[in-house]
């Protein structure tokens, strides 16, 4: 619990309830550089051992006090700036947090207005000095004044669109323009922008998926339905799916033992297109071999781990490789459950990975998966914090990191190979560029993903029409399409998925 700063002789009026408490020793811990869909878990593991009848309504409560306000800190503060007399920025990042838990339950939650602020004073008495607490009653009395519908008149004013919307759907505005961007490198119409921005505040599903060979969906299905005593639903997108209302998939015994995970529904298709993309062969005749697979980036072993039970059923060898040490020892512990010796985790960097000295040449591999580190802008549901951390300026590094990877892994496979590029972002510098930028090199041509992902999924992709085209140096469509998934058409993270086939050996110049 954090730390209570009760000035000398000073004592709270009347103690905060716990669900606020938790939300805000939380909501402190993410400030610190936590992750929220890991502290908070956590910090409800605490209260319900620690504070005397703490309820799954509690729960609930904080859990939506958490998500809630991170979701929509960026309209919160816009809201908050005009009841302050000085910047928010210059104020205690504690009393910041306080009154965006005030303001969230005021604007966006049916939380009467005056049991909001009499709440959070009660808090900011408990967890603070009683400097702020004037100040926190009075910021919040002002903004219960003012209305949602004069708040939301004067933010359809504004007049720069991004920067409109960026507020409205609070997303920082050089996410709301390259989310423009995207749409439009990928082929979908730029009307779609605010759907896509308004299912980023949703609250994602939980999918677990049913690794093959190891339990069946309807098995995990029964399992989830039994234990954690909530209403599940069969994929949209992917047969191996298993969508849950709610509960926590780590008291299921099969995602312990790692029979099973969880794992979005874009990320499972993503596993699977770079499974099915069609080898060919080295020379002449047949497909060519297909027994020796790379996923270049495993960490934390999600995608390896489904990509291990496919490979198991076709006698093909996987090997896992993350950067990390920490990662790579996760990636084990996710694919520990697949038949002995399918998975091979190891460690190293893969802009350097195999060579010359190695067990793994260059050629060596029939199929390579890069799942690259990204913005990770197509999974701001998931990640409610994620969108106020990442820096645009943190593009150039990662570009670059990708652009690496990519390289090597095309080295890595042998001619008639499969390389799939996969992203958890739609942003154009990260996906789209990164294919044409392949192309323009040589030594890989792009299939057509789209009709392989479709081929594998058990529901529409939403796919627009002519989309995932993408142009060679003179401008011109090449063969093969892309596949960007969007939120609000298919429910899933934003997954890019590339899959591409390594050309003649001697086009790189080796
Ligand atoms: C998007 S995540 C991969 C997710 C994973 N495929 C899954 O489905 O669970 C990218 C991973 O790449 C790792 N990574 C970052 N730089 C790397 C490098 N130079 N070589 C190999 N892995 C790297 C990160 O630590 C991270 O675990």
């Amino acid at each position: 619990m954090g730390v209570h700063r009760y000035r000398e002789g000073y004592r709270p009026a009347k103690g905060a309830d716990p669900a606020r408490r938790v939300a805000y020793e939380v909501l402190r811990e993410v400030d610190a550089g936590a992750y929220a869909n890991l502290a908070l878990p956590r910090a409800l593991r605490r209260a319900r051992t620690d504070v005397p009848r703490f309820t799954s309504r509690d729960a609930a409560f904080a859990s939506e006090l958490v998500y809630g306000t991170l979701r929509t800190r960026g309209r919160l503060d816009w809201v908050l700036a005009r009841h302050l007399t000085r910047p928010l920025d210059t104020l205690d990042p504690e009393v910041v947090d306080l009154l965006r838990l005030g303001a969230h339950q005021i604007l966006d939650m049916r939380v009467p207005d005056h049991a909001a602020v009499a709440a959070t004073v009660d808090l900011t008495r408990e967890v603070s000095t009683a400097g702020p607490v004037g100040m926190v009653n009075a910021v919040l009395r002002s903004l219960t004044r003012e209305g949602a519908e004069g708040i939301r008149a004067d933010i359809e004013a504004i007049a720069d669109p991004d920067r409109r919307l960026a507020v409205l759907h609070s997303h920082p505005e050089w996410m709301v323009s390259a989310f423009r961007d995207a749409l439009s490198a990928h082929g979908a119409p730029a009307s779609e922008l605010e759907d896509l921005l308004a299912a980023d505040n949703e609250a994602p599903v939980v999918a677990l998926v049913a690794r093959p060979g190891l339990i069946t969906p309807a098995e995990l299905a029964d399992e989830a339905e039994e234990i954690l005593d909530t209403r599940v639903a069969p994929g949209d997108v992917c047969d191996l799916a298993v969508l849950l209302e709610s509960g926590d998939p780590a008291a299921l015994p099969s995602v312990r033992s790692s029979r099973a995970g969880a794992q979005d529904e874009g990320s499972q298709l993503a596993a699977l297109t770079a499974a099915a993309a069609p080898v060919a062969p080295e020379r002449s005749g047949g497909d060519g071999p297909d027994g020796l697979w790379l996923d270049l980036c495993a960490g934390p072993g999600g995608k390896a781990a489904l990509l291990g039970a496919l490979a198991a059923r076709r006698g093909a060898h996987v090997v896992a490789n993350e950067v990390h040490p920490h990662r790579a020892r996760l990636v084990e512990r996710t694919v520990r459950a697949l038949p002995e010796g399918t998975v091979e985790v190891v460690s190293s960097d893969g802009r350097s990975f195999g060579g010359p000295r190695t067990p793994w040449p260059d050629g060596s591999f029939d199929r390579i998966l890069v799942d690259a580190p990204c913005t990770g802008m197509g999974s701001l549901r998931r990640r409610p914090e994620s969108r106020w951390r990442r820096k645009e300026s943190d593009l150039a590094d990662l570009t670059a990191l990708q652009s690496a990877l990519l390289d090597r892994a095309v080295r890595l496979l042998r001619p008639g190979g499969v390389l799939a590029y996969v992203t958890c972002s739609p942003h154009r510098a990260e996906t789209r560029d990164q294919v044409e930028r392949l192309l323009a090199g040589g030594g890989v041509e792009l299939l057509d993903t789209v009709a392989v992902a479709d081929g594998l999924a058990a529901g529409p992709l939403g796919v627009p029409d002519g989309a995932g085209l993408v142009a060679d140096r003179r401008g011109r469509a090449v063969p093969g399409r892309t596949l960007q998934l969007w939120g609000h058409r298919s429910g899933t993270d934003l997954m890019f998925i590339a899959v591409m086939r390594r050309t003649a050996a001697d086009t790189l110049g080796a």
